[in-house]
């Protein structure tokens, strides 16, 4: 009901496409014999999308940024492959490669969209404040950028999915230097734990997972008993998004992203904690526009075209990705 009022004509498609199957998108894991999970994947007739809209843009500047630099402002060496609209195949099971790592990560391909927009610097330090079971935390490595990354998850459980997902996809050496730390912390603490600490931070909150609500009955979030946790979402939500803001660095970056339709859950709670900031610690906040990014996308991608802030992948039958709302913030003070 809520949503019929808040997407109008959208909805019904929304709707029917949330009930089927959802697609996926194949992460290549540059840590194993990337060339030989390309050759596989291209064989499938799947396509890079994040490289072939970066062609696209490059062959064809006017249809894509504004300028130059913003090209750059994306995390690089990311590649992810997808079936074309329409092709509801699916991928095969990851395999282990001769470096001892699976070769790819299969997951909504909408999730990497977060960490595109992020856009991770070489030597930057970046920081993963609700990062299980790891899909962004995977994809954040991919970049080569990461100086240090701290991911943290208040599940111990969920921390310990991640724990494996690192196993099963970065070499030893790698998981082993100091370069990565998991936590299992309360994030909404990070403020005071480390403020003005980190260059990029991802604030991926817990939400309705709107998509998995429909199809899974364990411990549901629309259970009438989780009716208290889900009504106080929202407020955990700015908490985070707070959290995370002022253990950024000023003049750092933050990108907020949920897997819910939720206008409730998505913009207001961005604007409610750019007011929190501002009035409580006066600190200044700026928005970063993505439109140029979603005409990028927008051959893989349905965004919905009226969010007020940050942008919102709607599924559609023939690209069944998403929900996924993402926001770019940049801290000025
Ligand atoms: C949407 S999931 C994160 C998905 C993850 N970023 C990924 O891409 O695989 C949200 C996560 O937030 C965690 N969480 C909930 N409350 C938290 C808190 N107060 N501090 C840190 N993590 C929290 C949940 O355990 C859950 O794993």
């Amino acid at each position: 009901m809520t949503y019929s009022v808040q997407f109008g004509d959208l909805w019904p498609s929304i709707r029917v496409s949330l009930l089927s199957e959802q697609k996926y998108g194949a992460l290549v894991n540059n840590f194993a014999a990337w060339d030989h999970a390309i050759a596989e994947l291209e064989q499938l007739s799947a396509r890079d999308f994040v490289n072939e809209a970066f062609s696209h843009w490059q062959l064809e500047p006017e249809s894509g940024p504004p300028a130059a630099p913003a090209f750059w402002t994306y995390s690089p060496n990311i590649r992810c492959f997808t079936f074309a609209r329409g092709d509801a195949s699916r991928f095969p099971c990851a395999r282990l490669g001769s470096m001892g790592v699976l070769d790819y990560y299969l997951m909504d391909a909408a999730s990497l969209l977060p960490v595109l927009a992020l856009g991770l610097q070489p030597g930057d330090t970046v920081l993963d404040l609700c990062a299980a079971p790891g899909g962004k935390t995977l994809a954040m490595l991919q970049t080569g950028c990461c100086r240090n990354l701290a991911a943290n998850d208040i599940s111990s459980s969920r921390t310990s999915r991640l724990q494996k997902v690192l196993h099963s996809y970065v070499p030893q050496d790698i998981r082993d230097g100091n370069r990565i730390r998991v936590t299992s912390w309360d994030g909404r603490k990070w403020g005071e734990l480390e403020g003005d600490t980190y260059d990029r931070v991802l604030v991926d909150v817990p939400c309705t997972t709107d998509r998995h609500s429909l199809h899974e009955e364990e411990n549901n979030i629309f259970q009438r008993s989780r009716k208290k946790e889900r009504q106080m979402l929202p407020l955990l939500q700015v908490q985070l998004l707070a959290a995370g803001l002022l253990a950024t660095k000023p003049g750092g970056y933050a990108v907020y992203s949920t897997c819910s339709l939720s206008h409730l859950q998505n913009e207001y709670v961005v604007q409610g904690t750019i007011e929190l900031l501002a009035n409580q610690y006066s600190i200044e906040v700026q928005i970063e526009d993505l439109t140029h990014f979603r005409k990028l996308f927008t051959d893989t991608f349905f965004f919905f075209p009226s969010c007020q802030v940050g942008e919102l992948v709607i599924p559609n039958l023939v690209a069944n990705f998403g929900p996924m709302y993402f926001c770019k913030l940049q801290r000025l003070t």
